[in-house]
């Protein structure tokens, strides 16, 4: 028979991931201390924008493996999120608008010319995990977003103190991941507890919630790497 292991121990192993979160990221972290020059943030944002396109597709893979109508019920919002229900609305599209209130067009975010190779092999890493992987091994994949909103609050501040430049209205999406990270974070913990229970299980979400911080880390690395002279 497999052991049974409390959830809280779970919790704690999953938290302490909160160490290798991408806000440590050096580039993170001058850019919530206002040192980047407006190039290097719109580098930023045509490439996060690849992450942003692709959620949606992570999300539909996990929807397609889950056998559970309970959970899928919950899940699917994650995509009405990201895509909106009619056109001009949703996480896309307002992410589009961040990039065009930092001064990029939307054409040239859409057509990836600025979207470098270690961005686009991290993010379909992340969409690829999902298809392949048990699905509550990808629910456990997107507890970084328990991380997230301290980040975003933070990210807010620094875009309306150090980059005035920015069209503050092309904030919105960061706002509105306020309070969805963590509506979402608590339904993938949810999950994660109820159907983790034994120690390989657990083992096996910690090393999923692992490899998502290094997918997010390796894309700062990319970008980094792209941008800073
Ligand atoms: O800007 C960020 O730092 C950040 C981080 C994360 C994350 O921690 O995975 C997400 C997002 N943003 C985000 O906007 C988002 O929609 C999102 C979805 C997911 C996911 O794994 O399902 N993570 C994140």
């Amino acid at each position: 028979m497999t052991a049974t292991i409390g959830t809280e121990d779970l919790v704690t192993r999953l938290r302490a991931h909160s160490r290798s979160y991408h806000d440590q990221h050096p580039f993170h972290v001058r850019m919530n201390a206002g040192t980047l020059s407006p190039e290097q943030i719109r580098g930023w944002v045509a490439n996060r924008f690849y992450y942003q396109e692709n959620i949606p597709l992570k999300d539909a893979a996990i929807l397609s493996r889950c056998p559970d109508p309970a959970v899928r019920r919950r899940w699917i919002r994650r995509i009405t999120d990201h895509d909106g229900t009619a056109p001009g609305q949703g996480g896309i599209e307002a992410w589009l608008r961040l990039g065009e209130a930092a001064g990029l067009s939307r054409e040239e975010i859409l057509d990836h010319r600025h979207l470098v190779p270690g961005v686009r092999f991290a993010v379909d890493a992340y969409v690829t995990f999902a298809r392949t992987r048990p699905w509550v091994e990808s629910v456990a994949s997107s507890l970084t977003e328990l991380f997230a909103p301290d980040l975003m609050a933070e990210r807010l501040l620094a875009f309306e103190r150090y980059y005035g430049w920015i069209e503050p209205s092309g904030l919105a999406y960061f706002r509105d991941r306020l309070h969805q990270a963590p509506r979402d974070s608590e339904h993938a913990l949810e999950v994660v507890t109820t159907h983790c229970l034994s120690e390989q299980d657990q083992s096996a979400a910690v090393d999923a919630l692992s490899f998502k911080c290094d997918v997010l880390w390796s894309m700062m690395d990319a970008i980094d790497r792209a941008f800073t002279a």
